[in-house]
């Protein structure tokens, strides 16, 4: 057969696992693997014989017994023996009185790690006895960290072995850790389980214990081994006995069927107060085995002393009160001349220094007499009078008390727009704008190339005017806006807050709260073949729709990347055609819409004028004359205040809360008590800004930063709505509503946004469908609102939101729009 690649090999040692592969086909292919099979035969041989030798004349378990366990056991003899005692004893034997079969896990485990300590005690010194853990039951392979015996076995944790020696018995029972560690195979199926090690890892492990064997034992015969191994058997097998008829409380515990009572038994083991007194595995035998006495093994202890270190660490606190010194601990500092037990027993030098200028200065103090005061009072005295008296009613910042109305129409302030920027996702929202603000110079060249040289060394170039949008790192990184992004801009006329939104489709609620803020729209469309077509499908509609049921009325169009289709005409006029009759349907009037072509990319017909031949055919306007012509919204500054939060931040350390947002309605000055809806939670207006600048006053339309006193921020989120105490803004979970459908509507789970709010919720009602243009009441009570259709509909929270009539919401389900509406009073 040829041998085996290396993908083959791997492929097997997987099947290892699987109960199902075959042994034998294994170890076909396997070089050397006849030899290996030899040795194991002679193995398989010696072993047979010395678990018979080694089992009493009770026990006689067959051949084939004894040569599973001792495969099993990768030829262990006392590990063998140990099992077959467990296995055969209670059934084979008469011993009426066991009629519950003990634990083979906690009796093999015990066993298995005193008949493997096969080296011999050095003279003076006794090896510490099992662990406390050792005489209750535990689960197998999870050992507390205290004293557990020698484990030389190779099989055994090396994690228990290295901490062994730790003096763990310091640290109070109750607080005491335990390592879980892992077999480092799935045991086998003569404990229960059904997979079993390779025979080769088998045989590896069986020759790797017979090396360490030699080397640690070169002069120790096999029948030696064999008694050692009886003795420790016999041993624990009384000692498990014991463990039956031991009235004690953790003896009961440990036989205890209640996991929790045998839980307990572990952790209440006596403390150990001095770890240097040994601990000796005879004196627990022989009461473990009543008047009977026990050979006493001659066990070598290969213990080091505790490690400085651990002794360091856990020796020097004792569990209850007591404190221990390293007296406690042979450590091998303690004989160090000049070594220090208890270092922090006298004052330290610095002590004295401090001690002593501290004397000093009390002496003084206590000849010079205090300065007094003309009230006679001593400074002390004078100080600890001088309060500052906090009164509830005065306002920590003093309001000027300013007619804000007044003021605003004093200012002959420039007119103020907010727009939001639309459209299906890259068709160059965000490189429009940002070509805007480097044309008008709000962006200067140094930024532009540095935004270039950036984006060149991810291989984006052409995202760089982006960039002056998109910042965070996410979002040049995938070249998507992520979030509504802001920035400033002034014509002759007004002054622009852009809003520039994400066109994913991902991304709608995020687009949804940027359109709450908006005056007016500019939708964004590729004039590319088939970009136009496939946007359509996409956000193009849906986010024209929106933006219209959010109450914006006035759109512009930006036909942009027109360089991608040499300025064509004729695309031109067929994306308009196209694009006019959409929209009328979704009742914007042809009146408030226009139409640009445009290439943010290169600029033309943004702030200048295009000036490619093939453009000749187009005499409009550029965008930002568009822009400039737009009616600016009324503003309802005379109302109450209403303000919806588009940001909580930490604006500096003199400002840790601070939140920005659009005033909807009324206004607002420094010093006013704002109300935060629905935390219901009042804050103070420390200070206002409006387009980064501090500002006395705001009203409705800008987009201000408030820095708030007397609130926490986790009452302010995104989205809710600020209003005065006076005139506040109700908390509804149910609402009737007028809705445009844009998908099937009938009862059905939605969810409700208001801005940034949002709130899971049903239609509950389907009330009328109402005619488009009339209003009036076409059908009632109707089974279904089709796409298009105008209806009033009751809707029901799951928590209440901050609505009121007038307020715009949308409804959305499983990531899509079905309809927007406006709330009826
Ligand atoms: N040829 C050409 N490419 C353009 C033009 N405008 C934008 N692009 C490219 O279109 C790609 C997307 O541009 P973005 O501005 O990120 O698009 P977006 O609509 O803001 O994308 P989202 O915000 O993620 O929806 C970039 O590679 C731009 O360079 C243009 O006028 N002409």
């Amino acid at each position: 057969m040829p041998p085996k690649s290396g993908f083959q090999r791997a492929k097997t040692v997987a099947y290892e696992d699987d109960d199902g592969y075959s042994d034998d086909e294994y170890y076909e292919d396997e070089p050397g693997g006849d030899a290996l099979a030899d040795i194991s035969a002679e193995q398989m041989r010696l072993g047979t014989i010395k678990v018979k030798e080694a089992l009493s004349s009770t026990i006689q378990p067959s051949d084939a017994e004894i040569q599973e366990a001792l495969w099993h056991y990768y030829f262990d003899v006392g590990k063998s023996v140990t099992y077959l005692k467990n296995k055969l004893e209670p059934t084979r034997s008469e011993a009426p009185a066991q009629t519950k079969k003990p634990k083979a896990t906690s009796r093999f485990d015990q066993a298995a790690k005193v008949a493997n300590t096969t080296v011999k005690n050095a003279p003076g010194k006794q090896i510490p006895s099992l662990s406390p853990f050792a005489r209750t039951q535990r689960p197998l392979h999870r050992y507390p960290c205290s004293y557990s015996p020698i484990v030389l076995d190779s099989s055994f944790s090396s994690a228990e072995y290295f901490f062994w020696d730790t003096p763990w018995c310091n640290v109070p029972p109750s607080r005491l850790g335990e390592i879980t560690i892992q077999p480092r195979y799935p045991r086998g199926g003569l404990l229960g389980g059904s997979s079993k090690p390779s025979k080769l890892a088998a045989l590896a492990a069986a020759r790797k214990k017979k090396q360490e064997e030699a080397k640690q034992k070169p002069n120790t015969n096999d029948t030696k081994s064999n008694i050692e191994t009886d003795q420790a058997v016999a041993l624990l097998d009384k000692l498990n006995v014991k463990g039956k008829d031991d009235s004690s409380p953790s003896a009961q515990h440990s036989d205890s069927k209640d996991p929790k009572m045998n839980k307990i038994s572990q952790r209440k083991y006596p403390n150990r107060k001095n770890s240097n007194i040994p601990l000796s595995l005879e004196p627990e035998v022989e009461e473990a085995a009543g008047a009977e006495p026990s050979p006493a093994l001659d066990l070598p202890d290969l213990r080091s002393d505790p490690s400085d270190f651990a002794s360091i660490l856990c020796a020097t606190h004792n569990t209850e009160t007591e404190r221990h010194g390293p007296e406690d601990f042979p450590l091998t500092y303690n004989s160090f001349r000049g070594f220090n037990p208890d270092p922090f027993a006298k004052p330290s030098p610095d002590d004295i220094v401090l001690r002593a200028q501290g004397k000093s200065a009390i002496g003084k103090t206590a000849k010079n007499s205090q300065p007094k005061n003309a009230n006679g009072d001593s400074l002390s005295q004078s100080v600890s009078k001088l309060s500052v008296e906090e009164s509830p009613q005065t306002p920590k910042v003093k309001s000027k008390n300013l007619n804000v109305v007044e003021e605003f129409e004093k200012s002959n302030m420039k007119r103020m727009a907010n727009f939001v920027v639309i459209g299906h996702v890259d068709h160059g929202k965000s490189t429009l704008m940002g070509r805007l603000l480097y044309d008008l110079k709000v962006v200067d060249q140094r930024s532009i190339d540095k935004l270039r040289k950036e984006a060149e060394t991810i291989g984006k170039s052409s995202f760089a005017l982006a960039w002056v949008m998109d910042q965070t790192s996410e979002e040049r990184s995938r070249g998507v806006t992520v979030d509504i992004a802001t920035n400033y801009f002034e014509t002759d006329k007004t002054r622009f807050t852009i809003l520039d939104a994400p066109g994913h489709k991902d991304f709608i609620p995020n687009m949804i709260a940027g359109a709450s803020q908006a005056d007016f729209a500019v939708l964004v469309i590729d004039a590319g073949t088939n970009s136009f077509e496939s946007g359509l499908k996409g956000q193009t509609k849906e986010h024209a729709l929106l933006v219209r049921s959010l109450g914006v009325q006035r759109l512009i169009v930006a036909i942009n990347k027109m360089d991608t289709v040499s300025w064509s005409q004729s695309r031109f006029e067929e994306i308009t055609n196209q694009m006019t009759a959409f929209l009328t349907t979704a009742s914007f009037s042809p009146k408030t819409i226009t139409f640009i072509p445009c290439a943010g990319l290169t600029g033309e017909n943004v702030a200048r004028k295009v000036e490619d031949t093939n453009a000749a055919w187009y005499h409009g306007e550029t965008l930002i004359q568009a822009l400039d012509s737009s009616e600016p919204a009324k503003r309802n500054i005379e109302k109450p205040l209403r303000l919806t939060i588009g940001d909580v931040f930490r604006g500096g350390i003199l400002n840790p809360v601070s939140i920005s947002g659009r005033i909807d309605a009324g206004s607002l000055q420094a010093g006013d008590t704002i109300l935060c809806m629905p935390s219901a939670e009042t804050a103070t207006v420390k200070s206002l800004e409006v387009e980064n600048e501090p500002v006395d006053w705001a009203v409705a339309g800008q987009i201000a930063t408030l820095h708030l006193a007397d609130i926490d921020p986790i009452h302010l989120r995104l989205g809710d709505i600020v209003c005065t105490p006076q005139s506040p803004v109700k908390l509804v979970k149910s609402f009737g509503c007028k809705i445009l459908a844009f998908e099937h509507v009938m009862p059905m789970g939605v969810d409700v946004f208001r801005g940034r709010l949002q709130a899971e919720g049903k239609v509950k009602e389907l009330g009328a469908l109402l005619g488009k243009a009339s209003g009036e009441v076409v059908k009632k009570k109707p089974r279904i609102v089709k796409p298009g259709e105008v209806a009033r509909v009751v809707v029901e929270l799951e928590r209440e939101l901050p609505l009121e009539a007038g307020v715009r919401v949308v409804l959305r389900e499983g990531g899509n729009t079905v309809a927007a509406g406006l709330i009826e009073g």
